[in-house]
């Protein structure tokens, strides 16, 4: 068993909050770029697989990579019965994530979650409830989680989210675009999602459980960030297939190459299903093996996740004070 070598908590702290990166402008749509993408199935599950197994993080770091997770967090409630008190109570777990004394004992104090993320009408409640935080709302749109109403509305979904107080956007593209192999289609799609959104950053969802091939999630990752996206996510969550493995490493080679070749650095956001502190693990040393330690900033990686706080905060206590508590003590999390 190998283990993962990274900066201590006290490192941690000093590099938050992150650099500022220059957003992804975008680029004309390059149709050989895009026709060359492959993606060796076999190969890309083959090297997914070893990654669970063999990642373990030392002892001293674990709060560290635990700590680093939660400033990614983009603490999610998509549900039809949410409320504004739901939200309020999910928008104060955001500011406090963790026990202050926790916070404390390992020496972030500040700590919060990257964002919190809602539907249209809850954005009120959220930014009221965030206000003096820093802490952005996130808000899905474009007729999420399909993403099949009329065009036109789906564009003014996103100006009446902006307007109504959110800085990050996730959009959900047309999955029969790619189906179809409409990539002119698509790119034109994201790019007036992307103009839509005005100084808010755009988050294309791409719902890769229903893409079809990993082929498909390469060239969709490419045109998405070709057409000016800021982060490419993977999945709304309500997908048979969310984020997983092998497809975090199609769209992070993605991103790789698309840095590679413009310069710009997009961001990461693998949603839905993950739920435990040892998968957030998993998941933050493939960012550091694929990407780099730039990567691992909330400015250019999130998690989506309604329920992985609540793990996260119960393996922080268990390192501060030796014993776990109950799941049921962390509700909203
Ligand atoms: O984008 C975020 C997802 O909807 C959250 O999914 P989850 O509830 O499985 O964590």
């Amino acid at each position: 068993m190998t283990t993962t070598q990274t900066t201590a908590t006290t490192d941690l702290a000093t590099q938050l909050p992150q650099a500022v990166e220059p957003r992804n402008p975008g680029m004309p749509l390059d149709m050989d770029w895009v026709m060359r993408a492959r993606a060796n199935r076999s190969a890309i599950e083959r090297r997914a697989a070893t990654l669970p197994g063999r990642r373990s993080v030392k002892k001293d770091h674990q709060a560290a990579w635990m700590a680093r997770a939660i400033s990614c967090i983009d603490l999610t409630t998509l549900a039809g019965d949410d409320t504004p008190g739901r939200v309020a109570r999910l928008c104060a777990k955001a500011k406090q994530p963790v026990r202050a004394d926790i916070l404390e004992a390992i020496g972030l104090p500040g700590l919060t979650v990257g964002a919190v993320c809602v539907y249209h009408d809850m954005i009120a409640p959220a930014v009221s409830a965030l206000q003096g935080s820093g802490i952005p709302v996130a808000a899905v749109s474009t007729g999420f989680p399909a993403g099949l109403s009329p065009f036109a509305l789906r564009v003014a979904e996103i100006g009446e989210s902006v307007k109504a107080g959110a800085r990050e956007i996730d959009i959900v593209i047309s999955r029969r675009k790619v189906l179809t192999g409409d990539w002119q289609g698509l790119y034109e799609e994201m790019r007036a999602f992307r103009e839509a959104c005005g100084e808010a950053h755009v988050k294309a969802i791409l719902a890769t459980g229903e893409l079809g091939t990993l082929q498909n999630v390469a060239r969709a990752s490419l045109v998405c960030m070709m057409a000016g996206a800021d982060f490419i996510k993977t999945s709304t969550g309500k997908e048979g297939v969310n984020a997983t493995l092998p497809v975090s490493l199609v769209m992070m080679r993605a991103i790789r190459e698309y840095y590679a070749r413009t310069g710009y650095r997009v961001g990461y956001k693998p949603a839905g299903g993950i739920s435990k502190a040892k998968d957030a693990a998993t998941y933050l040393a493939l960012v550091k093996e694929e990407l780099g330690d730039r990567w691992l900033r909330p400015d250019l990686f999130r998690f989506g996740a309604s329920s992985l706080l609540g793990d996260i905060e119960r393996q922080l206590e268990h390192h501060v004070t030796g014993a776990y508590s109950a799941s049921w003590r962390h509700a909203l999390a």
